[in-house]
């Protein structure tokens, strides 16, 4: 049986949610599931803004059917060829040979490449600033390179000033039938999500990010439609706020994430000795992680949330530990700048991590760094009490500053 909720008078929602599906990417993990969604715009033409991914694939095409109600399908709109977006491409053509496809220059070869389709007058290309009537609609399409493939675009349907934002302002999470961002309490149930979205996902691309909130400020958007999460009909600011703040790669709270590496407990030691001085001085906002037990994905979106960050960890075979080498170069190549850093290091015969840490550090942008080979012999001595609390006043000095 079909479902689908009203987004606009002419516009339906058609997708659904994943909670099976365990890492997202393969590489994600997702307890709260994930929705794909797929946008049908009910005009003189039918138009339809992307598909959905296969574990969906039925139940999108029942929902796409019952919309249109007897009607074909004139159009539909690429914005984004990721294949949880596109894999129904294939079945439309095949159920509704009459539709024409909408996509840019990088769209079609994309296509060709995923999917075996002989597409023959059924393209229309379109670029930057294009507009397209579909009767009392008129769509017009703003290319967003990099948001976060080199195809991946938006469209603006200046009739409604709805955005079609690809994988822009989406998030991880199924929704359960309150699909629209005034129906939910974001802020409690979805933020975090939608912060590890963006910070793993597209985080690298702050720069394209920036460029295409620079697009959208010239435009009146009433009402923003991503591809996975919540519809946002109302408070769009509250979202560009967000994206400004994490594409700009400026903290949202000023406070310390601890994330420490630990064997026998000694750095993990530490790591508390430093956690309950911060507080005594004063800093409110902490939060600490064993980065053995959570995923880099978390620490990665609490490293785009909090303005400080303490690394600490043991050295091993001669290195930095395996799962904070393997954190360091995930914040490498996510772009993780502009950040306050102290480094704790341990090891029992030759204590290299704290220096290795800091090598790592120094190679990313704009980074502030606190300390200078702050080592523990296999654990913390009375003796580097003196060394903890210049650390603690430094810290707490710089968060208050
Ligand atoms: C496989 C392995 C390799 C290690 N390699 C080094 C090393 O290269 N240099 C060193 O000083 N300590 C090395 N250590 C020792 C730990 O870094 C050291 O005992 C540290 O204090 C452990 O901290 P923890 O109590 O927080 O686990 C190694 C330990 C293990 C298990």
């Amino acid at each position: 049986m079909y479902y689908y909720r009203k987004v606009t008078d002419d516009l339906y929602w058609v997708g659904g949610s994943d909670r099976r599906l365990a890492l997202f990417e393969n590489l994600f993990p997702i307890p709260n599931g994930v929705t794909y969604n797929s946008y049908l715009l009910m005009d003189e033409k039918t138009v339809l803004f992307d598909t959905v991914d296969t574990s969906i694939g039925r139940q999108f095409l029942e929902n796409v059917e019952a919309v249109l109600s007897g009607r074909s399908l004139d159009y539909l709109v690429i914005n984004h060829m990721e294949p949880d977006h596109c894999s129904l491409i294939d079945e439309l053509v095949l159920r509704y040979p009459d539709m024409k496809i909408i996509g840019n220059a990088k769209t079609f070869p994309m296509i060709g490449q995923f999917y075996q389709l002989d597409l023959t007058g059924k393209t229309v290309t379109i670029k930057e600033g294009d507009t397209f009537s579909c009767g009392k609609h008129t769509l017009h399409f703003i290319m967003a390179p990099m948001v976060h493939w080199p195809e991946a675009m938006m469209t603006y349907d200046e009739t409604d000033k709805v955005l079609f934002s690809a994988d822009a302002f989406g998030t991880f999470g199924a929704v359960g039938g309150t699909i629209f961002n005034d129906e939910i309490d974001f802020d409690r149930d979805w933020l975090d999500d939608a912060r590890r979205y963006y910070t793993n996902i597209v985080g690298k691309y702050g720069v394209q990010v920036q460029n295409v909130l620079k697009k959208a400020a010239s435009l009146d958007i009433q009402c923003i439609c991503p591809l996975h999460g919540p519809v946002w009909r109302n408070n769009v600011e509250y979202l560009l706020e967000k994206y400004n703040l994490w594409s700009t790669y400026t903290p949202e709270v000023k406070g310390v994430m601890i994330a420490y590496a630990s064997m026998y407990g000694n750095t993990e030691n530490a790591a508390n000795v430093l956690a309950v001085k911060l507080a005594e001085a004063g800093v409110k906002h902490i939060v600490m992680h064993d980065i053995s037990r959570i995923h880099v994905s978390q620490l990665i979106s609490d490293s785009f949330k909090y303005s400080h960050l303490v690394l600490a960890s043991p050295t091993y075979n001669g290195g930095i530990y395996p799962v904070m080498a393997n954190y360091l170069d995930d914040m490498k190549a996510l772009n993780v700048q502009g950040r306050t850093v102290a480094v704790l290091g341990n090891g029992t015969w030759a204590p290299m991590s704290a220096k290795q840490i800091e090598a790592k550090i120094s190679e990313m942008k704009n980074m502030t760094l606190l300390t200078e080979n702050f080592a523990l012999k296999s654990s913390l001595k009375p003796e580097q009490m003196e060394e903890m609390d210049m650390l603690v006043g430094k810290i707490a000095e710089s968060i208050t500053a």
